[in-house]
């Protein structure tokens, strides 16, 4: 048997993800969760994963250095990477909003559009038949609507409580957002029985929780 090797996002969705990679049986050791390695092999088990940021999982994978994925929705609209998507995973749910300040209309004629993700949010725009200037921010969105820099983001929303301690109100829900399970196209291929194998079994563990 050879290693299947799985790009997990840092951050937000890695508890969740190793919770349910537990949960459908794989023996994971405790260590996992708190080490500072970017690639640990699970000889047992013979996975090997690889520890990136969110954003990157989907490159990692379309590149063929990981057979598997962890991505949130998200990302996988922004990248539009050549890679499969196996399963909703249904965790670390969130949406995408357009928000800004209350009462306030967008400038008339290229309003400003503050966001991590400049994909989505020229696309939304222009599917509403809006012409935008899309202005691409690392972090700390909601402070472009306040400091003057945008008209509104394009942001995740999850408790609201980041907009609504930032005076900000939320104007448009874009899409609902999960994390998914994706796979290089030529691994899918090539080690189709390993994979469907830890798609059943984390299959189980979703549907169980519905
Ligand atoms: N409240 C939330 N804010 C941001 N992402 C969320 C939230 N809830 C769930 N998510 C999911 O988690 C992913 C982001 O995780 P995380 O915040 O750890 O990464 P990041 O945005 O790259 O963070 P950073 O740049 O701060 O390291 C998103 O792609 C999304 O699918
Ligand atoms: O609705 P809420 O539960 O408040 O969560 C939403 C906030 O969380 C995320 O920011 P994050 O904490 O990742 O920080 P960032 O600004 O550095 O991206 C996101 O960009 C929002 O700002």
């Amino acid at each position: 048997m050879s290693y299947l090797t799985i790009a997990m996002p840092k951050g937000r969705i890695f508890h969740e993800a190793v919770d349910l990679l537990r949960k459908s049986n794989y023996q994971l050791p405790p260590e996992f969760d708190e080490s500072r390695k970017l690639i640990i092999e699970i000889e047992e088990e013979q996975l090997r994963f690889i520890l990136a940021k969110p954003m990157d999982v989907p490159t990692y994978v379309e590149y063929g250095v990981a057979d598997l994925g962890i991505a949130g929705k998200d990302v996988m609209l922004e990248e539009e990477r050549d890679v499969y998507e196996l399963l909703d995973l249904k965790i670390s749910p969130c949406y995408l909003a357009v928000a800004g300040l209350p009462d306030t209309k967008m400038n008339e004629v290229a309003p400003k559009i503050a966001t991590k993700y400049p994909r989505v949010a020229s696309s939304y725009f222009r599917e509403q038949g809006e012409q935008v200037e899309i202005i691409k921010l690392n972090g700390s969105i909601e402070l472009a609507p306040i400091i003057g820099l945008a008209d509104r983001i394009v942001d995740i929303v999850s408790t609201g409580r980041t907009l609504k301690e930032n005076g900000l109100v939320e104007y448009e829900h874009i899409v609902d957002i999960t994390s998914r399970l994706i796979v290089n196209p030529v691994s899918y291929r090539m080690k189709n029985e390993r994979i469907q194998e830890l798609v059943d079994r984390l299959n189980d563990v979703i549907l169980e929780k519905q």
